[in-house]
């Protein structure tokens, strides 16, 4: 995998949302740094959820801002985020058909410049691009751990298999700034433990950014470089993951201050 490409801050600045009297986001604001790994966390309903929607297009905000790097991202379509390099994961895997080859190709779509009718008619040059993203394809399959699996059915994957091949797809966008919601959940340990290690290594691999949503605490703190909380839609603490831990603000979120024991462990 090649590093060296140029990767823009990303910066969300006093964005609010609302739906129908319920104001979801209050003024938050938040900056991920370029090649940083930062973690969206907060107790259910905080609001994780409802910024990936707006950072990837698919919810307006009421006010505010978000810019990555000269782009305003919030009047864009999600198809033009997407070109600005901007590639999600989602929470629960939507994968089921083809092998883990043609789920990858399909998240290389946008990068395609021969349309549908040109493939179809397997012109020469199209052929040269098809094997150009079909090596790249295979190069990421292999770093995310699925070499061994790029021919197999995605339905004869096991579930943490099917986690991979959703980063793998985001991946083959070759996103600048990449959204992971909750890329370990329903995992058992030593998935959750690699996970981690595979998206470590993406992200010195590739030199893009990583904004991640997950619910594991632990694992949080372990691989971020920065993390914002969330609570009831506002931005309450934000900084290393040693400031956050021993903020009485994420420490009264979490546990209702009944203790002022550090949050480090998996919340549930
Ligand atoms: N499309 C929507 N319509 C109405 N309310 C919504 C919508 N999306 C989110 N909300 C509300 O906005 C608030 C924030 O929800 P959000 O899903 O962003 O939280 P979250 O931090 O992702 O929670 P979780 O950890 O449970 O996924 C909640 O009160 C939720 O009910």
């Amino acid at each position: 995998m090649s590093a060296g490409i140029d990767v823009p801050e990303l910066r969300v600045h006093d964005v609010t949302v609302r739906f129908a009297g319920l104001t979801a986001l209050d003024g938050v604001s938040f900056t991920v740094a370029p090649g940083s790994i930062h973690a969206l966390v907060g107790p259910n309903g905080a609001g994780k959820s409802t910024t990936f929607n707006v950072l990837s297009g698919v919810y307006r905000v009421a006010s505010g801002s978000v810019r990555f790097g000269d782009a305003e991202l919030t009047a864009l379509a999600p198809h033009r985020i997407a070109a600005l390099g901007i590639a999600r994961t989602f929470q629960n895997i939507v994968l089921t058909r083809g092998t883990v080859a043609d789920n990858l190709m399909l998240g290389r779509h946008t990068l395609t410049r021969a349309g549908f009718l040109t493939s179809a008619l397997r012109l020469p040059h199209v052929r040269g691009e098809q094997r150009a993203h079909r090596e790249r394809v295979r190069e990421i399959a292999d770093f995310t751990g699925l070499g061994a699996r790029f021919d197999t059915p995605v339905s004869l994957l096991s579930y943490g298999e099917r986690k991979r091949v959703e980063l793998a797809r985001a991946l083959c966008m070759e996103p600048k700034l990449l959204l992971l919601d909750e890329p370990v959940a329903g995992l058992n340990t030593a998935e959750r433990a690699a996970m981690a290690r595979t998206v470590a290594s993406v992200r010195d691999a590739l030199g893009l950014s990583v904004l991640i949503v997950e619910h594991d605490m632990g694992l949080v703190m372990r691989m971020s470089d920065e993390v914002t909380v969330l609570d009831f839609g506002r931005r309450i603490s934000g900084g290393t993951p040693q400031q956050v831990q021993r903020d009485p603000a994420v420490i009264a979120a979490y546990l209702g201050g009944a203790t002022d024991a550090p949050v480090g462990e998996e919340t549930r």
